[in-house]
């Protein structure tokens, strides 16, 4: 039992290296854009082509396990996390970064089992940072140990969050209001890298005690989630309580009293689930 889902790691610690080579490479040459659920949700053919390549590879190793990627739910594929094995790939994000050559993209691949996620592996191909973490066995960048932050004062604090991509007037005015809530603390500074993964993989370092965000996905945060906690960092539902990494609302925290404090300034709304989209849109 010990080391049951190892090889599944192993592979996607290659599989993700292998997809940061041909989205570095296509980083100046392959970056056509197409849009999604909105004008400023972007998506490139090398999003599409890196999912494939993963997807393939998996495949051809581990035949019966499931896949839950950004770019097949897109093109109509379901978005239901059983029991069974799954690979849940984000294959580039930061995909705004990467149209712009703003430097910080991901590839995140979380792995769950009976609903549970057993590793997560973030790589930050641009920076060449690969942050791993097993489920009960720590989280690492580049082999090395990472720790959560120990500050305890919201007014000592670094928070990360994203302005997300919607432009319905009624959300971006909920984002200012957490904005403004949290700015005015306040805050030693808000930050964001652009990639949900990547974010919470700061959070995992140690650099910011806090990231928020609502209207993420599950390919976004499954990986980081894991690395978080195995950071010593906590994870909860931006109105408090437990996470559901289905419901597109995230607060990681390095620890249980910062992400208590952000919360009570989080003007929250509920985009709909990814689990009841007929397909992400
Ligand atoms: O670039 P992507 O994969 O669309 O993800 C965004 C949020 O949905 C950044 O995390
Ligand atoms: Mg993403
Ligand atoms: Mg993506």
């Amino acid at each position: 039992m010990a080391d049951l889902w190892q090889s599944a790691m192993d592979h996607a610690v290659a599989v993700a290296r292998k997809a940061g080579q041909v989205v570095g490479k296509a980083l100046h040459d392959d970056r056509k854009v197409m849009t999604k659920s909105s004008s400023v949700d972007l998506v490139t053919q090398t999003d599409q082509k890196v999912e494939q390549l993963i997807i393939r590879s998996v495949k051809e190793k581990f035949p019966t396990h499931r896949f839950i990627g950004e770019e097949s739910v897109a093109a109509g594929e379901s978005c239901v996390l059983t029991d069974e094995p799954t690979w849940i790939i984000d294959p580039i994000d930061g995909t705004t970064n990467f149209v712009h050559t703003f430097p910080f993209v991901a590839i995140s691949i979380g792995f769950s089992v009976n609903k549970e996620v057993e590793f997560g592996v973030v790589y930050s191909c641009l920076e060449d940072k690969m942050f791993t973490a097993r489920r009960g066995r720590g989280a690492f960048c580049n082999g090395a140990p990472l720790q959560v932050s120990e500050q305890t004062d919201i007014k000592q604090s670094m928070v990360a969050t994203e302005f997300g991509s919607s432009r319905a007037p009624e959300t971006v005015e909920k984002i200012f209001c957490s904005l403004r809530n949290i700015l005015c603390i306040p805050v030693q500074g808000v930050r964001g890298a652009g990639t949900a993964a990547i974010n919470m993989c700061l959070v995992a370092s140690g650099c910011v005690e806090v990231y928020y965000e609502i209207g993420t996905h599950v390919w976004d945060v499954a990986a980081g989630s894991l690395i978080v906690t195995e950071a010593g960092g906590v994870l909860m539902d931006v109105e408090g309580g437990d996470v559901d990494l289905m419901s597109r609302k995230i607060v990681a925290a390095n620890s249980k009293t910062i992400a208590e404090r952000i919360i009570e300034e989080i003007a929250a709304f509920s985009p709909p689930r990814d689990d009841v989209l007929p397909q992400h849109q």
